[in-house]
């Protein structure tokens, strides 16, 4: 059937892409990738650095999401709270396999690698950044994708599922229509990305794990990582 995105659709897309657009982690910030220190420690200073200003990047997005700020300002901070780790998953993916100037290596992969998570987490880790790099989604797909995430009902501690639903499935609308427009030969594709919102899952479960072993060797997060992974 002729899929057609309505006006106040098209409305919606270009709000959530131009708020994920306009938020974007420092330059300066960003640069510090490409800094030639590769020890483990300046790996985890640097990442949780990088860790640090995404997480108030996703927080001024997610206040861009229409109808965000009107919801129940205790469930606001639980949805930011359970949902952080994912988003940062999907916003760190688009540059994991950005390569190095000296072409060898991925300007994250090899500071994750030498960072002091232990293997067991980086193959799953890794293993979904591939499959989110092999989708070559759109912007408009990241954006949606990223804030479809943040508004997911049952993260812990949400009180007003229904309200958060009701934010979340015309997201869930226009994605599914986005998808059939921009991969016509890829009828499955929505279910694929929805698919990828599954694996999400798990590797926050594992995150939560390399926090605890970080924590065990003495590492030390910023107040805000604290804040939002409720750690020290
Ligand atoms: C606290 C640190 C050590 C940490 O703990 N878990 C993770 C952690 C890990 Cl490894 C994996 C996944 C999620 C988390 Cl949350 C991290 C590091 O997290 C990030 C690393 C890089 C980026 C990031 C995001 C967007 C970017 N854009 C650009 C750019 O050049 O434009 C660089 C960049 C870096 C975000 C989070």
């Amino acid at each position: 059937e002729k899929v057609e995105i309505t006006k106040e659709q098209k409305a919606l897309t270009k709000v959530i892409v131009e708020a994920y657009n306009r938020h974007q982690i420092p330059q300066d910030v960003a640069k510090k990738l490409l800094q030639d220190q590769y020890s483990v420690e300046e790996n985890f200073l640097l990442l949780t650095e990088m860790a640090t200003s995404q997480v108030q990047v996703i927080v001024e997005f997610t206040k861009s999401i229409p109808g965000f700020l009107s919801l129940d300002h205790e469930d606001q901070i639980a949805l930011l709270k359970g949902s952080a780790v994912e988003a940062m998953f999907l916003r760190s993916a688009q540059v994991f396999s950005k390569k190095m100037p000296n072409g060898h290596n991925g300007i994250l992969e090899e500071r994750i690698r030498k960072s002091g998570i232990s293997e067991e987490f980086i193959t799953p880790m890794f293993n979904f950044y591939k499959s989110i790099i092999g989708l070559h989604m759109s912007l408009e797909e990241q954006a949606l994708l990223t804030a479809i995430t943040i508004l997911t009902p049952d993260r812990p501690y949400v009180k007003d599922h229904q309200a958060v639903e009701k934010l979340q499935e015309p997201m869930l609308d226009v994605l599914r229509k986005v998808c059939v427009l921009q991969h016509p030969q890829e009828p499955q594709y929505f279910a694929r990305l929805l698919g990828r919102l599954t694996e999400l899952r798990t590797l926050t479960h594992y995150h939560a794990e390399m926090l605890t072993s970080w924590r065990m060797n003495d590492h030390k997060f910023t107040p805000l990582l604290c804040e939002i992974w409720d750690v020290q």
